[in-house]
C-alpha cells in the first residue's frame, strides 16, 4: 500500500494575513503524515509592484511577467514569503525546507508559448518537470518541502509559475509513489453556488458541473485556473482532491470532508 502524502497549496489572501497564517500553519504543522506546501503571492506582489509604479496585467490567471516583474516576484515568493513560511513553521518545531524550482533542479518549466500573447518569463510545468526522485529523498528524511511559484529552465532563465498549478503538477508526479491527497486552501469554504453566500457550498464537482457552472456564470477570476488544475489532478491519478477553506485545515484532516471535492 502506498504511503499518504498531502500536497496543500496556499494562496494570497491567507499570505496577506500575518494572523490568519499563523493560524494556518499551526494546524499545518500538527498533520502527522507526509506533506509538501505550495504557496502563491500573487496579492503582494501585485501591491509592491503598484508601489513601484510598474504596471500588472493578468490574462487568464497568469501574470504577464516582464524582466522587472520577474524580479519582483522571484523576491516576494522564493524571497520573503517563502522565508517568512518557513520560520514559522519552524517556530512549530516542523522541519520544513523552502525552495524554488531551481534549487535542487527541483521543477524545470519551459516558456509558455503562446501565438498572439507574450507572457514574458511564465513557465509551463508537465509532471515530468518535478525532480521526484529529490522530492522523496527530502520527504523521507521528514523534511517538510515548502514550495514558491519560482521555477528555471536549468539554461539561465527563473520563471514565474502559477501556483495552482505547481501543487496540481507535484500531486501527479507524486502519486506514482504515495497516496496523494492535494488539497487547495483559500478564502472562501469550497466551489460557492452563489459567490457571496458561504452556505451554497457545492459538496463535490465534476467536469461536466465545472462547464455548466462556467456557462451560467457562477465562476469568476481565481477560481477558474484553481478548478482547471484541480481537475488536472484527479484526472491524473491523484487520489483525492479538495478546495477547502483556510481555516478549515484541522477540521478537514480530521473528519476527511470539508468544502468541495473534485470528482471524476
Ligand atoms: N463560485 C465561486 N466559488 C468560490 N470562489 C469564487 C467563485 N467565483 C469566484 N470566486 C473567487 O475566486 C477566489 C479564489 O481565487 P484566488 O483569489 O485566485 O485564490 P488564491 O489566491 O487563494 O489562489 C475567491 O476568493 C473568490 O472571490
Ligand atoms: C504566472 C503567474 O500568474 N504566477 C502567479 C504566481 C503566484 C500565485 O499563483 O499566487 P496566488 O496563489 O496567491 O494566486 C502570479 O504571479 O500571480
Amino acid at each position: 500500500m502506498k504511503e499518504k502524502l498531502y500536497i496543500i497549496k496556499i494562496g494570497g489572501a491567507l499570505i496577506d494575513d500575518e494572523e490568519l497564517l499563523t493560524q494556518f500553519l499551526e494546524q499545518f504543522s500538527e498533520i502527522q503524515e507526509k506533506k509538501i506546501l505550495v504557496h502563491g503571492g500573487g496579492k503582494l506582489a501585485t501591491t509592491l509592484a503598484d508601489k513601484l509604479g510598474i504596471e500588472q496585467k493578468m490574462i487568464n490567471g497568469r501574470r504577464i511577467t516582464d524582466k522587472e516583474t520577474l524580479d519582483i516576484v522571484t523576491m516576494v515568493y522564493a524571497g520573503g514569503i517563502n522565508k517568512n513560511i518557513v520560520e514559522k513553521l519552524q517556530q512549530k518545531k516542523c522541519n520544513a525546507i523552502g525552495f524554488s524550482g531551481a534549487d535542487g533542479n527541483l521543477i524545470k518549466a519551459k516558456k509558455r508559448e503562446h501565438p498572439e500573447i507574450d507572457f514574458g518569463f511564465v513557465g509551463d510545468i508537465t509532471k515530468k518537470s518535478v525532480n521526484r526522485k529529490l522530492v522523496s529523498k527530502l520527504i523521507k528524511l521528514d523534511l517538510i518541502p515548502v514550495f514558491s511559484a519560482i521555477t528555471h529552465d536549468r539554461k539561465g532563465n527563473l520563471f514565474n509559475t502559477n501556483a495552482d498549478t505547481i501543487a496540481s503538477v507535484m500531486a501527479q508526479a507524486m502519486s506514482e509513489k504515495y497516496e496523494v491527497e492535494l488539497l487547495y486552501c483559500f478564502d472562501k469554504e469550497g466551489v460557492l453556488e452563489d459567490v457571496d453566500d458561504p452556505e451554497s457550498v457545492i459538496r463535490s464537482v465534476t467536469e461536466e458541473d465545472f462547464t455548466v457552472l462556467k456557462e451560467e456564470g457562477k465562476l469568476h477570476k481565481g477560481i477558474l485556473p484553481k478548478l482547471e488544475n484541480a481537475l488536472g489532478a484527479i484526472k491524473n491519478n491523484v487520489e483525492k482532491v479538495f478546495l477547502i477553506k483556510e481555516t478549515e485545515l484541522k477540521n478537514h484532516i480530521e473528519n476527511h470532508h470539508a468544502g468541495t471535492e473534485i470528482c471524476l
